[in-house]
């Protein structure tokens, strides 16, 4: 049984009762499911799906998806040892971001990853030298910012020429030319990831176009590509957008790269685990103020930070059979910001004791949470048909203050 008010075959209420809120919930079933479509969209090209990590690091989350074939794109040494820890497998590993250290870069060669997804000179420069010193060859791709408009919330737009991220598309070749003289260097594949919940397709298939002119120049340069890598970005619903068809996407790429011996891979995070999860919140207080309504909750922008950071919409739900009457409010949590808001005048029937899910919340939300104000990160549940599992514990005080020593 799915409906608003079960995950699976569990009544959300059953695990608020037995957890308590704030509580993030996922369904298993839907994130095998939302893999399923990109595999079976893919099938012809058979491509390595790597998981972006950052979406949901949770160590079973990474589990699942690694149990059901997925490589991972990770960005930092912690989310390379969750990966590990949680019996993902390093030739399977791409490692993405702007700023890697020495150490992570010495780290991931020694585990021998499947490939670093470069984005500066100095990195190819740096990755060279330290797989020199360990006796070992580096395989790597270039991140290519291919200057393409995402249509995105400019947080989350990162293949523009004003990003920080990819090298720019003009200086791809000299580059490429530069990794090639680099002896400690195996020049593996090019990628691009041009932006987070992308709502329109077409930027992605304008991006493959054009890394696909690059390819071609690299071939007349003698520079052969084993893969392509076309990041991740595909939007979910939140509300009422429209998304990209995989299906449609795929036919775009299989299109493209008909003829071509190029092993594809993408970096999916959110889509496939957004909407396999929920935000359980028990409502504090209703609070009628001068000019605005609030319903003030227990969960806060500590938990979920997508709504003060980006203004993003997330539906929620009354879980509770309320006896409230309807009423125009901002839902709010107990932080001391005024940013601290999960929703902004929502029409919902509340009442203090009742259980809201904010739904859509499996990606961006636990792997952004914080303890600002001393607050402790919530627990996760895993539901599977009429199963669940308590997947992380709740932070308590002792977790926070631990690592502080009063010394004055
Ligand atoms: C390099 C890289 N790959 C993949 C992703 C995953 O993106 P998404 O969650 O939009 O699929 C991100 C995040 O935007 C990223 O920065
Ligand atoms: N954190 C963002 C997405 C950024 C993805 C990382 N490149 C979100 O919640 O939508």
């Amino acid at each position: 049984m799915t409906d608003s008010f079960h995950c699976e075959q569990i009544p959300y209420s059953v695990l608020a009762a037995e957890y308590g809120t704030p509580l993030y919930v996922y369904s298993q079933q839907a994130m095998t499911a939302a893999l399923n479509q990109y595999q079976q969209a893919f099938a012809a090209l058979q491509p390595l799906i790597c998981y972006a990590v950052k979406a949901n690091s949770n160590l079973s989350i990474l589990r699942h998806f690694a149990r059901l074939g997925c490589g991972f794109d990770i960005v930092s040494r912690g989310e390379l040892q969750r990966v590990l820890t949680a019996g993902g497998d390093a030739k399977n590993i791409i490692f993405s971001g702007v700023g890697k250290s020495c150490a992570e870069i010495e780290w991931a060669l020694k585990q021998n990853i499947r490939c670093f997804n470069v984005e500066s000179l100095p990195e190819l420069e740096r990755i060279n030298t330290i797989a020199a010193r360990l006796d070992k060859i580096a395989p790597i791709s270039l991140r290519i910012n291919p200057d393409v408009n995402a249509h995105t919330h400019p947080y989350i737009s990162t293949g523009l020429k004003a990003n920080k991220f990819g090298i720019a598309y003009q200086d791809a070749i000299a580059a490429y030319q530069l990794a090639a003289t680099l002896p400690h260097l195996q020049i593996t594949g090019i990628d691009c990831h041009i932006g987070s919940q992308l709502t329109d397709l077409s930027p992605l298939v304008e991006a493959l176009e054009r890394m696909l002119l690059l390819v071609d120049k690299l071939a007349a340069l003698n520079i052969h590509l084993e893969h392509i890598d076309l990041g991740g970005g595909v939007g979910i619903v939140y509300q009422n957008e429209n998304v990209p068809d995989l299906v449609t996407y795929a036919a775009a790429v299989k299109r493209l790269l008909a003829g071509r011996h190029l092993q594809l891979m993408l970096e999916p995070g959110r889509s496939l685990i957004g909407n396999a999860g929920t935000l359980l919140t028990t409502v504090e207080y209703i609070k009628h103020g001068e000019e605005k309504n609030f319903v003030v909750v227990d969960a806060a922008m500590n938990d979920l930070m997508r709504p003060s950071l980006y203004q993003a919409y997330h539906a929620i739900v009354n879980a509770s059979q309320t006896s409230a009457d309807e009423l125009t409010a901002d839902v709010v949590g107990p932080i001391c910001e005024s940013g601290d808001f999960l929703a902004k005048d929502r029409t919902i029937a509340a009442k203090a004791g009742d259980l809201l899910l904010i739904k859509s919340t499996g990606a961006y939300a636990s792997s952004m949470a914080s303890n600002y104000n001393t607050r402790c990160r919530a627990a996760e549940v895993l539901v599977n048909g009429a199963e669940y599992k308590l997947i992380r514990q709740r932070e308590n005080l002792t977790d926070l203050l631990s690592p502080e020593k009063v010394c004055l």
